[in-house]
This record gives C-alpha cells, structure tokens and sequence, in this order.
C-alpha cells in the first residue's frame, strides 16, 4: 500500500505506455486508476485509505461539510471566535485570537478577510449586513477591519500604506448607492446583485502606475520552437503572412513601442493575424496559451486607428469607442486594457476599460472624460452602460471577443448577442470583428461564424485546443480525503514554490485551501468569485509581486491571465472540461517558457475526464 504523502512517491516510476491504444473509455479511467501518466505519465502515489490522517472519517464521510471539515484548525475550541462571530457551517472564522490554530498564521494574504498575524487585528469580513466595517488607520497608515457595530463610514485601503489615495499606493472605496446589478461575469459576486444598502462601499481601482507589473513575460529558451508549429489557414484569399515586426507595415509609432516592450521577434499568430486585419478581413483564430495572442489585434487595431484615424464621439453622457473587446473576466478585461494601454504609447489613441465590482459612477467619469477609442470590458458591465446610453455602438469598427469560445458558450452567449443585435451596433458587413481562444469547440466555431463576415479567414496555430508543449504535465491519483496533504508535500518538494497556482473548484475551497496553506507557512492568497473586487485585484497584486508565493485560485484565474513567473499550476481540483485545464495549465509555460503542471485525479470525481486528459497528454508526447 503506498504511503499517505505525495512525496512518498517517485513520481517517474510508472511511466504511461501510449503505444497501448486504448480507446475504451473505461479502461483509460483503469489505467488513470492504477498507474501513469507524467510527462505525460501518471503516477500512483496517493492511498486512500490513510483518511483519518486528516479528520475523523466516522463522522463525516462522503458529505461536503465533512470534505471541508478537514480544513478547520485544529485548535477550534468553541463554535464562535471571541469577536463573537459564527463559525462557518463546515468552515471557520479566521481571527487571531487565541482559540485557534490562525494566530501563528504569519502569510495568509493581507487583505480583509484574510489573516495575517503582524500584531494587527484581522477580521475575517462576510459580507455586507452581517459585519459592519470601520476603517481604523494603524501605525503604518493602513487600515484595517475592525468590527463595530452600526458603523458605516467609508472603508479606504491603501497597498503602500497610504490613506485616502487612489493609486497602487492606496486605494478608496466610497459609499453610495451605486450599485452593481450585472451577473454575466466569470466569478461573479452574487452579493453584487443585493438591492443597494445606500451604504454599499464601493471599489474605485488604481489608475496604472507600475508599468513593471504590466510589462509582460519575457521570451523563454523554447520561443524559437514557435517556428516549428503548423499553422493552418482558410477562407478566400487570406493576406500573406508576415515574418517580422519591421515587414508587418505597423507604422513606426507602433514600432518603437514595440521594441520597448521587447517584442522583437513576432509569435505565428502574430505573423498571421496582424496582415489579416491590416487587410480589413474578419477573423477566428486559435493558438496555445501564451502565445501572444492579444498583441495578435491590439497592434493592428491600432494601426488602423493610427492611419486612418477618425472622430471621436462623446459628450458628458455618452461615448462611441471605435473598439470593443471583450472578455470573461475582469481581471483579463484590465489585462487587456493594459496591453493596449501600453501599445498606444505616445500616440492619441485614449483607452477604457469596463468591469463589474467597481464604482459605475467612476468608470463612467473615466470614459466620459475625453472619450475612449478601445473599450476593453466584461458583458455584464458593458450591457449595463449600453442599457443606460452611456455607451454606444454607433461608431464600431472592431468588435474582438477575447477567449472567445467562452463568450459564445451559454453563459455568455446571450449578453454577447444583446451587444452584437444592438440597435446602435454595425451589422457584420460595417464592422470588423475578431475572435481568438486556445481553445474553440466545433459547435462554437460553427455558432460564431454568424457573427462574421461570410469571407472571414480562420487560422489555428497547432492543434486546436491542445496543451502547451511547454508545460510538463503529470497526473497524480489523489483523493479528495488526501489532496490537502498531497499539495502541502508538492510546496515542501518544490526547491522554491514561487509562482504557484492552485485550481480548485469551489469558491470556499479556494479560501480554505489558501488559510490551510498559510497555516503551513505557505504566504497564500486566494481569488475566486466571492471575493470584493478589490481584494481579487490586492490578491493578484500580491501574487505578481511576490508578497505571495501562492495563489488559489478558481475559474475565474483560469483563462488569460499573463503573470510573470508562475512556474507551476496544481490542479487541486481536476476541471469538469478539458479546455478549462488547457486554459489552467496554461498560466504556465508561456511564451517559450517552461512550466509545470500537477493534477490530482480522484477516481471517483474526475473519471469522465480520463479519457480527454489522455488525448491530452498524448498530444504532447507525440510531438
Ligand atoms: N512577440 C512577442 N515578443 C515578446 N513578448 C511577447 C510577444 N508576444 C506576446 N508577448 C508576451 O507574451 C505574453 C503572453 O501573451 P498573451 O497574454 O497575449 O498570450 P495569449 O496567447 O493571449 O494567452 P492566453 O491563451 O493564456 O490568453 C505576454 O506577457 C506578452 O506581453
């Protein structure tokens, strides 16, 4: 019987033998089951059996509260902290008092509802209504929770310490009746949908001050392999494909920002796109993750708005951007407004980005103010502002769905087609429009073609939806009695766990995995759907800056998000799809840079996803 602990386990030992040709489903979750893969090999290590390692199995077995059981502290001595607040059913309250195991918790992210052990009170914060929050400024000028009844006043939080400042050094939340209503959003905070308190605080985000954080990844040892990848291109008549920044026609402005940026030599899809919308012509396009596929239109957007530039439309209630891009989430949303931000250096072009969990009042000032050519912004937001005239399609010339098989599967599709049948929209002919994805299931392929227009060109770099060669996956069979113990052995073995993220499923997960880690030394901060916007976008910072070594992380950190130095992705939670752990395990290995990816595959949870992840894994050892 193998031992409890992943690193217990040579992890090279059993080696998948893929000149078994097994197409049977049920013995591909038996051979998941028994051995393989890493390197595309898995590997048994994980024994079930060991579960009252972790709690008492006699009372909780097979039930949720009991699978999260496991994560409470172990020091809990009563149900209620001494802030008098209920534990969580199946979960706890995070406090430093003394009665429980949080007080030497020194790293567990640094934002409200997270603790963190520096002689400061934290609060664990749960939502409006139920903890009333007072800003009390410590000796360092940050502020903190503290827990008062009737309090409302006005929350600030600054990240270098400084009080009532916007900007990475400090940030204000206002209280107002300004309220959120959207849900089509990854992520989304259901509490956003509350009727307005009239004492809502509400998040206003830094405005971009540290370009080193947006700067990008740096090109890795295996950038050159991009050459080596078939790209397939239909449609009538596509343009010629373009072989290096200087060929590309990108006028010189563009150029220079470019060699800024240390972009000298073009990815595939950058080769093949940008001629393709210089040209004027419609696009799906697929390429691996990381591979630059934002730059991929922003550059020849911009471009185009650079030589032949047109009027920009707004007053004091509306404006006309001349490009919408759209994405699910909102942190992709503000990655994309900077990558375009960066790229319109000393150029007039005026950028804007939408998304939900924010003050309306102040990103409507934001794109009111001077108007805004490219609008970077999340469905739910974006419809909200269409719907009360602030914004309008009249003058589009680009609509680009980013990740865009995700905006036109169902949770998406019907905001994207509010947008695209809007009154104010141009029909398919008048406009150009772009999609890109690592991803793109045939039926979506089939779906966004009308969209389109009919003479639309479709490149994919690579196989369609496959992993990153880049990214060295292994899959490890891990119970969910035994994952906790499994991930803690994978931090200890990394020689530095920098840049981790950990996939879960569920948003409290994420938040019991993190506090879980933190116990165990691990700084860990957390970021899934339930967060505030601004502790998503503190969580990020912290992991971008390397205050946290350790993000976990749920859905909505799944797709594009472009950190540097994320050198492993965990899979704590194996994914329900397959593109969903494509998308993961691609936060990793990017742009020429390798990577690692660890999945836990539970038998009794991930089966149906047995026979894909082969596919997956063979893909990459065939190649
Ligand atoms: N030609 C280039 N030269 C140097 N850096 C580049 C180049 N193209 C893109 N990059 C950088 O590569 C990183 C990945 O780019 P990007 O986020 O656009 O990838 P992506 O294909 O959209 O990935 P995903 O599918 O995960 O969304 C970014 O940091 C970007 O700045």
């Amino acid at each position: 019987m193998a031992e409890n602990t992943a690193n217990q386990t040579d992890m090279n030992e059993w080696v998948y033998d893929f000149s078994q040709d097994s197409n049977n489903e049920e013995s591909l979750v038996e051979e998941l089951n028994n051995t393989k893969i890493n390197n595309n090999k898995v590997t048994e290590n994980i024994d079930t059996e060991k579960q009252e390692n972790n709690y008492d199995v006699a009372d909780s077995i097979n039930t949720q509260n009991s699978w999260l059981n496991q994560f409470e502290p172990k020091n809990h001595n009563d149900n209620k902290d001494k802030t008098g607040f209920k534990k969580r059913r199946g979960g706890f309250n995070k406090s430093n008092n003394g009665n429980n195991s949080f007080e030497n918790t020194a790293n567990y992210d640094s934002t409200s509802n997270h603790f963190q052990s520096n002689g400061v009170e934290h609060i664990r914060v749960r939502g409006r209504g139920f903890l009333k929050k007072l800003a009390r400024e410590n000796e360092s000028g940050r502020f903190e929770y503290n827990v008062q009844e009737g309090n409302t006043a006005p929350v600030y939080r600054g990240r270098g310490g400084r009080a009532n400042h916007r900007g990475r050094g400090g940030r204000l939340r206002e209280t107002s009746s300004d309220s959120c209503y959207e849900n089509a959003e990854e992520g989304h905070n259901k509490k956003e949908n509350d009727k307005p308190t009239g004492s809502k605080p509400v998040y206003i985000p830094p405005d971009i001050e540290n370009k080193e954080l947006i700067s990008g990844i740096e090109v890795g040892l295996n950038f050159d392999k991009y050459k080596t990848i078939e790209v397939k291109v239909s449609g009538i008549n596509p343009p010629e494909c373009m072989s290096s920044f200087h060929d590309s026609g990108l006028c010189d402005i563009l150029l220079k920002n470019l060699s800024e940026c240390n972009f000298s030599t073009p990815t595939p899809i950058q080769n093949y796109s940008i001629p393709i919308i210089i040209a004027g012509r419609d696009l799906m396009a697929s390429a691996q993750t990381g591979s630059g596929k934002t730059a991929a239109y922003i550059l020849p957007i911009l471009h185009n708005l650079l030589s032949e530039p047109t009027e920009l439309v707004f007053d004091e209630y509306h404006c006309e951007p001349h490009v919408v891009i759209m994405a699910p989430t909102r942190e992709l949303a503000i990655q994309i407004f900077e990558c375009a931000w960066k790229f319109s250096n000393r150029t007039n072009i005026r950028n804007g980005v939408l998304y939900g969990g924010t003050s309306i009042a102040h990103q409507k000032s934001k794109i009111l103010q001077k108007g805004v050519h490219i609008l970077a912004a999340t469905p739910g937001r974006l419809n909200d502002f269409v719907d009360k005239h602030i914004v309008s399609f009249a003058s589009v010339k680009f609509f680009i769905l980013d990740e865009a098989d995700r905006m036109l599967d169902m949770g998406f599709k019907s905001n994207i087609e509010l947008m695209i049948n809007h009154p104010t929209m141009k029909s398919n002919e008048k406009r150009q429009t772009a999609m890109f994805s690592a991803t793109f299931a045939s039926e979506i392929q089939l779906l966004a073609t009308s969209y389109l227009k009919s003479d639309y060109i479709f490149v994919s770099v690579g196989e369609i939806g496959g992993a990153c060669k880049d990214v060295f996956q292994s899959v490890i069979k891990v119970t969910k009695f035994n994952k906790k113990e499994a991930v803690l052995s994978l931090l200890k073995d990394m020689e530095n766990c920098q840049g981790t993220i950990v996939f879960v499923e569920q948003k409290r997960m994420a938040d019991y995995v993190a506090a879980y880690l933190s116990e165990m030394n691990f700084p860990t901060t957390s970021i899934h759907g339930d967060r505030e916007q601004e502790e998503r976008e503190q969580a990020l910072h912290d992991f971008k800056t390397n205050k946290m070594k350790v993000l976990v992380a749920t859905a909505v950190a799944a797709r594009g998000l472009d950190i540097k130095g994320v050198n492993n992705v965990v899979n704590f939670d194996l994914p329900k799809t397959i593109d969903e752990y494509v998308h993961r395990i691609g936060r990793t290995g990017r742009l020429g840079n390798a990577g690692k990816a660890i999945s836990f595959f539970d038998p009794d949870s991930d089966s149906s996803l047995a026979s894909e992840l082969i596919r997956i894994l063979r893909q990459v050892s065939l190649n």
